[in-house]
């Protein structure tokens, strides 16, 4: 199946320690101790059963005393009653636990997915990224709910039963416990099955989800829609649909297999014991009692046997999903900076590029020996042919991607010494696609700028020349934006988003100019709002407009990912290059 977009990012292991899955337990230990303690006190009580029902058949019946069996009785009561009251308390911690380490998950892997760069966002696709956070974590949760406590718990049970088996009969007991092997062959043949299961089972879904994000979110819908597509996307979707259907009957046959034949040797089990003890009782060699309650531990002993295999079945076939889980978590960014890297201080806005070499992958360089300056204020146009390298250019200068070779430096100082944060801080980029969240106006301009008051945020807005519309608005600012929300034409998306931009008080502008899809009327008010947003900033601008291009500071040609020209319009018009034939392409357009 589609394979490759889902191939993780860096695979650092294959195999998940158990130390690690431990290792989540550790900020809540007093709490898992408190909850072992239960458990470990629930399973001592439930043991004190059967010895009190042998006392009732062997002592209280044939000797008659009713003062006897009215406390044995009582005890019988009070130990269940007590052993229930137990196990609420024991399981709402449980719970709360493994709740907990689910939250600590989810928030380490979002920030973590957060931090990672933009060469992973473009390998991943969104549903194996929604996969991971929602589907995987909550697929280990009852692993990690229960696990330490079954384990713990039921082989303490496991343990105390044998040694009272032995102590009320060894040969019978030594006879019931030639059983046990038995269920070991199937539960490891199932265990590693199963994990192979789980773990194709969690691919499907990873594509089934991202099938889902890809076709319901409005681009692919809108694609569909006007591809008439719609019964091609329902066959893909059914298609992967009935493997999970068909991977999650296997996982359930293949459980209920191991759960029958699990059901069936305690049974024989059972049986040999009342019959085989029966003939000591008829031999006089052993009481009715001391076979029930011979009996009642072996249930205990089966019972915990099933269940722990059940746990080591349930863990490893999980550990494919915790293998998913823990990469996210261990997952790298291909852009790093020192953790105690210094701030980016306010910058006057000196930009230079110095031999930057760049590749997205090893066969074919994208930049090569870029170099080109633009001082504090400057506007510096980069034009030239499409694919050419342009926003590939400009994008480095936020680190989207850092250069193979060369440096880019912002007042001197190279980028990659300072903190990520404050070298975003300082610059602000408008491109041509402009994404606002699935939010109120307000909140999309504060996402740049989260004190800034309602004063600021008009003002932000006169100057993007989107005051007005905002203000007309039935909810103004309050108006809910985005892909899901009102819909706002490509012009007032593009002015919103200077606005934000303004807002952000930046001192370096990167600029991407929209190419035709406005008209003249919005193209002229976006205009004006550049004009705004681009006094005293230095700007970088990927120049589509003649009028920019002919008042820029400097133009930087770009050709096939290398400056075949640098120079005023006036100087590179008189070169008769690339440059000019760009320009009368441009002018033939107009
Ligand atoms: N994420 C990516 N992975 C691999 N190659 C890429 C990626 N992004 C861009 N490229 C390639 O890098 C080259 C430069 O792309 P870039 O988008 O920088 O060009 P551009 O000059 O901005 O083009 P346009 O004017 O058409 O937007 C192109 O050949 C493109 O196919």
């Amino acid at each position: 199946m589609n394979k490759d977009p889902n191939e993780p990012v860096s695979r650092l292991h294959t195999t998940v320690p158990l130390r690690r899955v431990l290792a989540l337990f550790r900020p809540y230990r007093q709490l898992s101790c408190l909850i072992v303690l239960l458990a470990l006190t629930g399973s001592m009580l439930s043991l004190a059963t059967p010895l009190m029902l042998k006392t009732v058949i062997d002592t209280a019946i044939p000797n008659g005393s009713e003062a006897l069996l009215w406390s044995l009785g009582a005890g019988v009561l009070a130990v269940s009653l007590l052993s229930g009251l137990l196990d609420v308390w024991q399981n709402h911690l449980e719970h709360k636990v493994g709740q907990s380490i689910m939250r600590d998950l989810r928030l380490r892997l979002y920030g973590n997915v957060l931090r990672q760069s933009i060469s992973f966002f473009t390998r991943s696709r969104a549903g194996d990224i929604l996969q991971r956070l929602t589907g995987d974590i909550q697929k280990i949760q009852s692993v990690v709910t229960r696990s330490v406590v079954t384990a713990i718990t039921q082989s303490t049970v496991w343990i105390a039963s044998i040694i009272l088996l032995l102590v009320l009969d060894v040969k019978l007991a030594l006879f019931a416990l030639l059983l046990l092997p038995l269920h070991l062959y199937p539960a490891r043949k199932t265990a590693k099955a199963r994990k192979r299961l789980v773990k194709e089972a969690q691919r499907f879904k990873s594509d089934l989800s991202s099938h889902l994000a890809e076709t319901t979110g409005i681009s692919g819908a809108l694609l569909t829609a006007l591809y008439d597509g719609e019964a091609y996307q329902t066959a893909k979707f059914a298609k992967l649909n009935e493997i999970v259907m068909r991977l999650e009957l296997r996982m359930n046959l293949m459980g209920r297999w191991i759960t029958m034949f699990n059901g069936v040797l305690p049974s024989i089990g059972t049986i040999m014991v009342y019959m085989y003890g029966g003939f000591k009782v008829m031999e006089g060699s052993m009481t009715v009692g001391g076979i029930v309650a011979f009996a009642a531990y072996l249930s205990r002993l089966y019972g915990p046997t099933q269940q722990l295999l059940n746990l080591h079945s349930d863990v490893v076939s999980s550990l494919a999903v915790f293998e998913n889980v823990f990469e996210y978590e261990d997952m790298q960014p291909e852009v790093k900076t020192a953790e105690y890297a210094p701030q980016l201080p306010t910058v006057t806005g000196h930009v230079r590029f110095r031999d930057v070499s760049f590749h997205y992958g090893p066969d074919k360089l994208t930049l090569c020996d870029i170099s080109f300056e633009a001082r504090p204020g400057e506007v510096v146009a980069i034009v030239g042919p499409s694919g050419a390298g342009k926003s590939t250019l400009l994008s480095m200068l936020a680190r989207l991607h850092d250069p193979v070779s060369g440096s880019i430096e912002i007042d001197g100082r190279d980028i990659r010494g300072v903190s990520l944060n404050s070298l975003r801080k300082s610059l602000a980029f408008v491109t041509q696609q402009t994404h606002l969240f699935h939010a109120s106006i307000r909140d999309n301009l504060l996402f740049a700028c989260p004190g800034a008051t309602d004063e600021e945020l008009a003002d932000a807005c006169r100057k993007a020349c989107i005051l007005e519309y905002v203000q007309s608005l039935p909810e103004g600012f309050e108006t809910i934006v985005g892909e899901r929300g009102f819909r706002l034409s490509g012009g007032q998306q593009q002015r919103l988003s200077i606005a934000r931009a303004i807002l952000k008080k930046p001192r370096i502008l990167v600029l991407d100019e929209a190419t035709s899809h406005l008209d003249t009327q919005s193209e002229a008010l976006v205009q004006a709002a550049l004009e705004q947003l681009m006094i005293g900033n230095t700007t970088l601008v990927i120049a589509h407009r003649l009028s920019t291009i002919v008042n820029a500071d400097r133009i930087i040609v770009l050709e096939n990912g290398r400056v075949a020209e640098t120079g005023t319009h006036r100087e590179l018009l008189g070169r008769n290059g690339l440059y000019a034939k760009l320009i009368s392409s441009l002018d033939n357009r107009m």
